[in-house]
């Protein structure tokens, strides 16, 4: 199984692509942070069942992440990671170093409105800005034909598409589905953080969530059924919840029974925070 190709600097990226191009070839990319697990080779498969070629970039982006959240202690793991691509047949890693990103003297910030309003902007209030910032530049620096992010960030997802609408970036987004473990936890190179007793408990995560879910296509009330999420993921072992919400899936405005929903939330187990989301089922 042959590693993918490595390139650290933006010209050796584009020389490679410029080579693609110059033989015809449709070009993918997957943007990660890396810790890569089944949930990203996933993206990959779809990259490769569109495109000739898939690109995945590497990068623990410094721009999205508080100053108190866990930029230091976020897993690092590129040979494994490579082993991973190869066995997917990924062709090309790029791995920039956060001054080929952020050369000395960057000062330029991209803010998304629209679906980045509240839910993870409540509480992580920088974070869009630097992931669209980020996005827009491996985005340009590829300019692949297609770019694939997880359903698993549902509103990130949603954020992309909006800035890749608002700027006319000439990449097609596609949205691939969440792959969970057996027992429907949601794959996150976070859940590396969480010990046995954790996992037992983040597993109940999606659990709850689709019950909700169930509930809401069912007629429940909004309000209780979300109060109602909320409180069982406390009861089940979660020390905080930051928010339990049913948005429009389209638009991530507030969820009206007759549109198409997704139930979103974030909640803590320890230091530890988990996002995951499900589709309402059509009723
Ligand atoms: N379980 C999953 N299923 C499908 N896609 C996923 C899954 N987990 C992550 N992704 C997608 O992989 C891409 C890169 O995500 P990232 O590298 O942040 O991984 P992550 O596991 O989400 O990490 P984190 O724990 O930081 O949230 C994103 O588009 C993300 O939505
Ligand atoms: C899209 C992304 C690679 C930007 O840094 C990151 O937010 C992620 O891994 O989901
Ligand atoms: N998967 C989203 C990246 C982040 O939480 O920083």
């Amino acid at each position: 199984m042959s590693q993918p190709h490595v390139v650290d600097s933006v010209a050796a990226l584009r020389a490679r692509i410029r080579d693609w191009r110059r033989d015809g070839q449709r070009i993918a990319m997957v943007p990660t942070m890396g810790a890569l697990h089944d949930g990203h080779l996933s993206l990959v498969k779809i990259a490769l069942e569109r495109a000739d070629r898939c690109v995945v970039s590497i990068f623990v982006n410094p721009t999205q992440f508080a100053p108190t959240e866990d930029l230091d202690k976020y897993p690092r793991q590129l040979a494994r990671d490579l082993d991973m691509l190869a066995a997917v047949k990924a062709d090309l890693a790029f791995t920039p170093g956060v001054s080929e990103m952020y050369r000395a003297g960057f000062a330029t910030k991209i803010s998304v409105g629209g679906p980045s309003a509240g839910l993870e902007t409540d509480f992580r209030p920088t974070f869009f800005d630097g992931v669209a910032t980020v996005v827009a530049k491996l985005l340009l620096q590829a300019a692949p034909d297609f770019a694939i992010f997880g359903e698993k960030d549902y509103q990130q997802l949603c954020v992309v598409r909006q800035l890749c609408r608002d700027l006319d970036l000439p990449v097609e987004i596609i949205g691939a589905p969440t792959i969970r473990d057996a027992h429907g936890l949601a794959m996150s190179s976070r859940n590396a953080y969480l010990d046995e007793a954790d996992l037992q408990i983040a597993r109940q995560f999606n659990v709850i969530l689709r019950k909700a879910a169930a509930a809401l296509a069912a007629g429940a009330g909004q309000e209780e059924t979300i109060a109602e999420a909320s409180r069982v993921l406390v009861a089940t072992g979660f020390q905080k919840v930051d928010y339990v919400e049913a948005r429009e899936s389209l638009t991530l405005t507030p969820w009206r029974r007759d549109r198409a929903g997704r139930v979103l939330a974030a909640a803590w187990l320890g230091k530890t925070r988990l996002i995951d989301n499900v589709e309402v089922p059509a009723a």
